[in-house]
């Protein structure tokens, strides 16, 4: 996996906003917006584009255009959605499809309660927005279930990923045989012994929503 940390100051200064206790909730998820919009940027660097030439006012240019099919953007709920809006502005034309997953905060095992996804993802790019790469087991499972459908090529969205995590998606993921990038406004030290991101910024879906039961 290749893995592409960003490095820009306004990025770091957003995410260390985020990061303190004392932010609430709808700064939370204005600034999960603002910082995806930002890793957008990195994140579409591959993004695939066909040759096509315009009439400008004055001689014809040739640009290129987003290649059909467009990409696919995958935000993983819950805390997934606070992403998703961020990423549509660079990719308005994207669809998108859906994955609940939830982690056992116990076993710390990921499992999918709900998908909403074309059944077809042949030559499909897909952009998997989740903001926390915790142990890894949420991310590997989606990307895993991306392929099994057939997208060839992922991008992973997050604000902040573990070395652990990142090191259990390059195992579980070493055969997959399609091109995979991590994009993350953060790598931070280490988890905790319940699987928290350290220092992270605490449960991000809960930041972002409220706690369930
Ligand atoms: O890398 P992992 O150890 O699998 O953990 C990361 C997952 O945990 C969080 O979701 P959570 O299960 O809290 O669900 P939520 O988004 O509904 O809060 C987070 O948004 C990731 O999806
Ligand atoms: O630190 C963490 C780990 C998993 N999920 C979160 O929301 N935060
Ligand atoms: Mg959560």
């Amino acid at each position: 996996m290749h893995v592409h940390v960003a490095d820009h100051p306004l990025i770091s200064h957003k995410l260390t906003v985020l990061r303190d206790e004392r932010t609430d909730s709808p700064t939370f998820r204005r600034l999960a917006d603002e910082l995806v919009t930002l890793l957008a940027y990195e994140a579409t660097r591959d993004v695939r584009v066909d040759p096509v030439t315009v009439q400008t006012p004055v001689a014809e240019a040739r640009g290129v255009r987003l290649s059909t099919p467009q990409p696919l953007v995958v935000p993983i709920l819950r805390a997934g959605l606070g992403m998703l809006e961020g990423m549509q502005r660079l990719l308005p034309t994207a669809e998108v499809g859906f994955l609940g997953m939830v982690r056992n905060e116990e076993t710390l095992e990921a499992t999918t309660y709900a998908e909403r996804l074309p059944d077809d993802l042949a030559r499909r790019q897909c952009y998997v927005l989740d903001p926390m790469l915790a142990t890894g087991g949420t991310l590997s499972a989606a990307i895993e279930f991306l392929v099994q459908r057939g997208a060839d090529h992922i991008t992973a969205v997050t604000l902040l990923a573990a070395p652990e995590g990142i090191a259990r998606v390059e195992a579980d993921l070493a055969d997959i045989g399609v091109p995979v990038t991590l994009v993350t406004a953060g790598l931070d030290e280490r988890l905790n012994d319940k699987g928290y991101i350290v220092p992270g910024l605490g449960d991000a879906g809960d930041r972002l929503y409220g706690v369930v039961g």
